[in-house]
Parts: structure tokens; sequence; C-alpha cells
């Protein structure tokens, strides 16, 4: 996961809930106008999964423009908002996140990226705004897709994957299956004596993920050793599989406690529904090291919206081991 700063460079790890403790290995922050950034995402992708990023050329006034339309959104009366609901899981949602049970103190909204794909209920999210949020957006998800695509070339001259281009072009072409979320954590009247998820653990499914959120503090990302660190404002699913294994998937929430409310917006890049994912054959030597078998992004974005926030998705990817291997 990819978290965006403001252009300026500074330290916004800032620990707020005392119950949590700081993190024992700062979150990288890279510039990603240093000579050296490549090398410094794919040591933040293999150690943690996660990063923040600085002079990625996103307009700050565009963050602005669309953190201020989205509130507009979320400040309409709910029957409205409704209108663009219920999530299909692109349009309005409350309180349920995707088919499987799931409950979290939020709302949002989840665009497609793809336009030739945009449902009627995300066509509704802007009629009943104004066309400005629609252009914020419009212009917001190709700003991601530019940065994404940044990213992930990066990691292909690191990691000297053949042929130029294989992850980008996943999310460059016009069939990529990406999508926006906008997430809305309503502020409370009273400070909890204890918090509550506002998203339940999980890791996100696509190749990438973008962050951006306001300055209300909720994020927590967990460490290899368990513990849950805070992220102040602030390498996903089937990265891990591509690189078979050496990139980490980081598992994270959102825990609510505060009387601001807290508004995210992520971009999920992912592959068109066809794409074959499977790990990277220049990063596997031998056959026997392979760590996952194929499948399709679709089979696994199914698979995933069949599960539950907290369950293991990457293990349908695994390769079944001999049974007189099984214990071992
Ligand atoms: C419970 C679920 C919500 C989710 C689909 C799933 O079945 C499991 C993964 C969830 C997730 C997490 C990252 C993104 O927010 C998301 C849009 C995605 O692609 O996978 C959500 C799904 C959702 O909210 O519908
Ligand atoms: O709201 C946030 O900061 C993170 C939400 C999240 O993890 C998601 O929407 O997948
Ligand atoms: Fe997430």
């Amino acid at each position: 996961m990819v978290v965006l700063l403001q252009p300026v460079t500074f330290n916004s790890d800032v620990y707020v809930n005392p119950k949590c403790k700081p993190s024992p290995v700062p979150v990288p922050v890279i510039d990603l106008t240093d000579a050296d950034a490549k090398t410094q995402i794919v040591k933040a992708c293999e150690e943690l999964g996660f990063f923040k990023v600085v002079n990625h050329g996103v307009r700050p006034d565009l963050l602005t423009q669309l953190e201020e339309e989205a509130n507009k959104f979320f400040a309409m009366p709910q029957y409205l908002k409704e209108k663009a609901g219920p999530p299909d899981p692109f349009g309005y949602g409350s309180k349920r996140i995707g088919p499987s049970g799931d409950m979290g103190w939020l709302e949002y909204i989840l665009l497609n990226a793809n336009h030739h794909l945009s449902s009627t209920k995300t066509t509704a999210v802007f009629q009943q705004t104004h066309a400005t949020f629609r252009e914020a957006v419009e212009e917001y998800m190709d700003e991601m897709k530019r940065m994404a695509c940044n990213v992930l070339e990066m990691v292909e001259e690191e990691l000297s994957i053949e042929p130029k281009e294989k992850l980008s072009k996943l999310v460059k072409v016009e069939e990529s299956d990406s999508c926006l979320r906008v997430n809305h954590y309503p502020e409370k009247e009273e400070t909890p004596a204890k918090e509550e998820i506002g998203f339940g653990e999980h890791t996100d499914p696509q190749l990438i993920s973008v962050l951006r959120s306001n300055d209300t503090e909720g994020l927590q990302i967990c460490l290899k050793d368990g513990s849950w660190v805070n992220c102040w404002r602030y390498s996903s699913g089937i990265l891990s599989v591509m690189t078979n294994g050496r990139f980490k998937s980081v598992k994270h929430r959102v825990l609510t406690n505060t009387k601001r409310s807290r508004l995210s917006m992520i971009y999920f890049a992912g592959p068109p529904l066809t794409e074959k994912i499977a790990p990277m054959s220049c990063l596997v030597l031998k056959q026997e090291d392979r760590l996952y078998k194929e499948l399709t992004w679709s089979q696994y974005k199914s698979h995933c919206y069949k599960s539950k926030l907290g369950d293991y998705r990457l293990g349908v990817f695994e390769e079944q081991l001999p049974f007189y291997m099984s214990n071992v």
C-alpha cells in the first residue's frame, strides 16, 4: 500500500493512541524523485508492504478539491445518498462492507475506474452532486493510475522484470479492473471509552493501493510480530503472488475513537479480469521454488468476494503439498 503525502517532505508519523505502540520499524517516506527511489520501494514492499510517498506530482489542490466534493456528498440527506446504493459492489454503502456480513463504522462510495463499465448507481452519485465532483474524480483516477504505474515501473526496473512494463501495463490498459473507494468515518458525539472498528482487518486483493486521507487518525498496520501500529494520515494481494512471496501484503484496519470524522480515498489498481496471475518466471529460478499456482484475476476476485474481510484469501493460490509433506 502506498500512502500519498503532501509534496513537502515531513515525518508524518504521530502516534495518537497510547495503547498502540509506536512502530519499531519506521514507515519509510520515499521521495519519488530520488535517484534511489526504486531500491527503497522494493525494500519497503519486501519488509512492510507499506510506504509513504512525497514528490509524487499530484497537485495538492486536486486532493483538496476531491476531499471537499466528497464531504459535500456525505453531508447530503441519507435518502439522497441511498439513491446511489446499495453497492453491488459499486455505489453508496453504509456500515455493511462487502457481501459477506462484515460491518464497520463508516459510509462509502465505490466507483469503477473503467468508465465503460460505470453503473447507473455510480452515475447517480454524480447526478446528485455537482458535476465538479465527477470531474475531480476523473482527474484523480488518472493521476492515481499514473502514480501506480510509475511505482510499478520502478519495481520492474529494480527487479529486472521482463518484458518491460509487464506490471504497469496491467493497470494502463483500458480493461484494467481498478476502482476508487471514498470512505467516510463519521465523527462521534462523545469520545467512546474504547475504539470501534471503522474498517476491519484485511489485506487489499489488487496489485497496489494508493491511499490518501484527511488529518484524522485511525489507520493501523500490522507488523510481522502481529502488533498493530498507528499510521497517521497516512503491496497488496496479487503482487505477493506475482513476486512469489517476495513482496508482503500489509494487513491493515481502521479504528474510530475520535470526535473528528475521517475521510480516506483509496485507488485500487487492478489488472484486467481475464489476466492470469502467477509468480513471474524471471523471479522463480527453480520450478520447485514456485509458491503459488495460476488463477485469473476474475477467479481470485470472486473468491475474495465470497470471503470475510479478515480471511486469509491468498491461500487459494497456494499449491497443495503432497500428503507426505503436509505435516513437516
Ligand atoms: C468483505 C469484503 C469487502 C471487499 C470484498 C470482500 O469480500 C473481501 C475484500 C474486501 C475489499 C478490501 C479492499 C477494497 O476495499 C475492496 C473494494 C476490495 O476489492 O476488496 C473491498 C471489498 C468491498 O468492499 O466490497
Ligand atoms: O480508510 C482507510 O484509511 C483504509 C480503508 C481500507 O483499507 C480500504 O478501503 O480497503
Ligand atoms: Fe484496505
